[in-house]
């Protein structure tokens, strides 16, 4: 086997549209690549240990700590792949992608890290084999997850998903401006997806009810994207809002945002990803309306916002 010097590996973020949470319990969702924000990792081979840094720590692999787990694990495992579990290395990460506010750090992660040890050791690597470890790794950072993530981060297209069964690239046949406006408030994944399954457990009926609600709601919402009803859209989203605050899974960071940006003239607004703190998205018809709801969002609180066109 050759081995190169060094293996370089990118993935994008990901933005949920709608269907997070109930994308876990079987109903559909639409989730968006996101291309501004992304990862880039770089391993380099060394003399002197398993080393992963990025611009905030370099530390060992093997003292990561509970955080990283998750790569730590899929580290490990791809380097058993290549019969090269003691081989010395220095990783890089470098990402514009704000981490714990649902806009899939983690998978983008998982996802950079495996194709830049598929190329460190020139092997080919298979779409289904990169989902493969992709979510190995997210199933240890986040618990259970459906797998949108990380199907979204390797998607150039809109998806269409539905665990286990559908995993479908769509055009969205409309132009529009998605506002996201960051909360500043790291929320935690594996919290939110616990708190909805306690949930369930616990008031049956109406947890199921409001996971149904928002499966209609996603696939209302592909008819309107694939029919130029942008309005129609920006309603279902704040119903999505409403919903997801149901389930328990907002914050009032969040809510305050999805309100303001309504009220300066967003079609609709809600959480997106897991929640409990994070980032919300606003639909803004032109981008005239979306600079003046970003502008807005700053001036109220929001730690960062960035526009999407499509
Ligand atoms: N730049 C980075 N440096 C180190 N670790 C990172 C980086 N980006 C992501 N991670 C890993 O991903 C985890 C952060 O992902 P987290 O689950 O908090 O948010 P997320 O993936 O953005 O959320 P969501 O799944 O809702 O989109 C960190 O604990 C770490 O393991
Ligand atoms: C909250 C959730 O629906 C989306 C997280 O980005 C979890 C998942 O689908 O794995």
């Amino acid at each position: 086997m050759t081995i190169n010097k060094m293996g370089v590996g990118i993935a994008h973020s990901k933005l949920i549209l709608i269907g997070e949470h109930s994308v876990v319990y079987g109903q559909p969702a639409i989730a968006l690549p996101v291309t501004i924000l992304k990862t880039t990792v770089t391993i380099t081979s060394s003399k002197y240990g398993q080393y992963v840094e990025n611009n905030e720590f370099r530390r060992r692999l093997d003292l990561m700590g509970d955080e990283f787990e998750g790569i730590r694990q899929l580290i490990m495992r791809l380097l058993a792949k290549f019969h090269s579990s003691k081989m010395p290395f220095s990783l890089e990460i470098d990402s514009n992608i704000p981490q714990g506010r649902g806009l899939g750090a983690s998978a983008s992660l998982a996802t950079a890290i495996t194709r830049a040890f598929f190329d460190f050791f020139e092997a080919e690597l298979s779409q289904k084999d990169l989902l493969f470890y992709a979510n190995f790794s997210e199933n240890i950072t986040h618990g259970k997850s459906s797998g949108i993530d990380v199907a979204t981060v390797n998607s150039e297209h809109p998806l269409w998903f539905v665990k286990d069964r559908t995993i479908e690239p769509f055009e969205l046949n409309l132009h529009g401006f998605i506002v996201i406006g960051d909360t500043g408030v790291h929320g935690f994944t594996s919290q939110a997806i616990n708190i909805v399954r306690e949930k369930l457990a616990e008031e049956k009926e109406n947890t199921q009810a409001h996971l149904d609600k928002l499966g209609e709601l996603a696939t209302a919402s592909k008819a309107f994207l694939m029919t130029d009803k942008l309005k129609e859209f920006g309603k279902v989203m704040d119903r999505a809002h409403d919903a997801l605050t149901a389930l328990g899974v907002s914050h009032p960071r969040l809510d305050s945002l999805v309100e303001i940006a309504r009220n300066t003239g967003a079609l609709g607004a809600k959480l997106t990803g897991s929640g409990l703190g994070g980032v919300m998205v606003a639909l803004a018809e032109n981008e005239k309306d979306a600079i003046r709801i970003s502008q807005r969002l700053l001036k109220n609180g929001a730690k960062n916002t960035w526009i999407y066109s499509f």
